[in-house]
């Protein structure tokens, strides 16, 4: 049996992860977490996430959490300042962590890397198992294409996310570049304006926001009398959970690391 926490779990993924794990066998929920402040502190944890009572309370404190309950994974999608403080917390008690946030910052990406020196971490941007499979597909597309064509990325999300662009969308203009042998420079996030012909190395990353799109990603390959157009739809964020869901059982037992969910699906790696 894995004992998992789950912070932020009102949260749209917290609550999905939730709904996931309490009917797996071979999984159980034994702490759960949110924000300092938030009125389901205290509450029972099913109860606060709209689902059947689970008799664990909500805490506000990851600590506190993993003090209070013999954990051996916590599984983490609040958000990428808080997530830093929850590898932290993770890291100070030997706990895995899988952690699902985005929009890290190049300082917060490298704090995640120091506590992946004392516990195994998988941390992703995309859980679900069909991003992925897109991701490799998307960085061999550019390799055999090569600088004949034209690629652009777009994306699209609910009104509520926070971060742009997507986490996925910047992990495929990471290997889409390094398909290509360009740079970070290349990238051009918007365009407005007398903006002139498009320069060849330009990757352009867009970004919409609107309703309640769960998450889109298209990766066109522009070329002369053809064009290639790569896109994942989903649809619910039952994938994403069942996804860390399946990070959680791979990482419990690893040896300290900073993994990808490309390890978890024994990919040779993303790129
Ligand atoms: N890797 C993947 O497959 C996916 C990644 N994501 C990413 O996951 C993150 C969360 O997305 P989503 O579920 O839509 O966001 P939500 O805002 O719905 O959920 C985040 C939850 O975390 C809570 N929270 C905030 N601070 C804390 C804290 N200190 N301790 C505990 N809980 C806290 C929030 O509470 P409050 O609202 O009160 O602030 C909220 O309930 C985003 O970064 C998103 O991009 C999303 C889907 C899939
Ligand atoms: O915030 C979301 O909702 C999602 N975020 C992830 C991202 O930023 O890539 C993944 C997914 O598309 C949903």
């Amino acid at each position: 049996m894995i004992r998992i926490v789950i912070t932020g779990i009102t949260g749209r993924m917290g609550s999905t992860l939730l709904r996931l794990a309490r009917d797996t066998a071979d999984l159980r929920v034994v702490g759960a977490t949110e924000r300092p402040g938030s009125s389901a502190v205290g509450l029972d944890a099913g109860l606060a996430a709209r689902l059947g009572a689970l008799e664990v309370q909500v805490v506000d404190d990851l600590g506190r959490a993993l003090d209070a309950a013999k954990a051996d994974v916590v599984i983490d999608f609040t958000g990428a300042e808080v997530s830093v403080g929850h590898a932290k917390a993770c890291a100070a008690r030997g706990v895995a962590f899988v952690c699902g946030s985005t929009g890290f910052s190049p300082e917060g990406l490298a704090e995640l890397a120091v506590c992946a020196k004392t516990v195994p971490i998988v941390a992703a941007p995309n859980m679900s198992v069909g991003v992925n499979l897109v991701i490799r597909v998307a960085a061999e597309l550019a390799r055999v294409l090569g600088p004949g064509f034209d690629v652009e990325v777009l994306e699209a999300h609910h009104r509520m996310k926070k971060d742009a662009p997507s986490g996925t969308a910047l992990r495929l203009a990471e290997v889409l570049t390094a398909s290509l042998g360009r740079t970070q420079e290349d990238l051009t996030f918007s365009r407005h304006g007398q903006i002139g012909a498009r320069p060849a190395q330009e990757i352009g990353v867009q970004t919409l926001r609107g309703g309640d799109v769960v998450g889109e990603h298209t990766v066109y390959f522009f070329g002369e009398g053809e064009r290639i157009e790569l896109t994942h739809r989903a649809t619910s964020r039952d994938q994403f959970g069942l996804g860390a869901l399946r990070a959680a059982r791979w990482v419990v037992g690893r040896p300290p690391g900073l993994y990808d969910m490309a390890d978890v699906l024994g990919f040779q790696g993303n790129s």
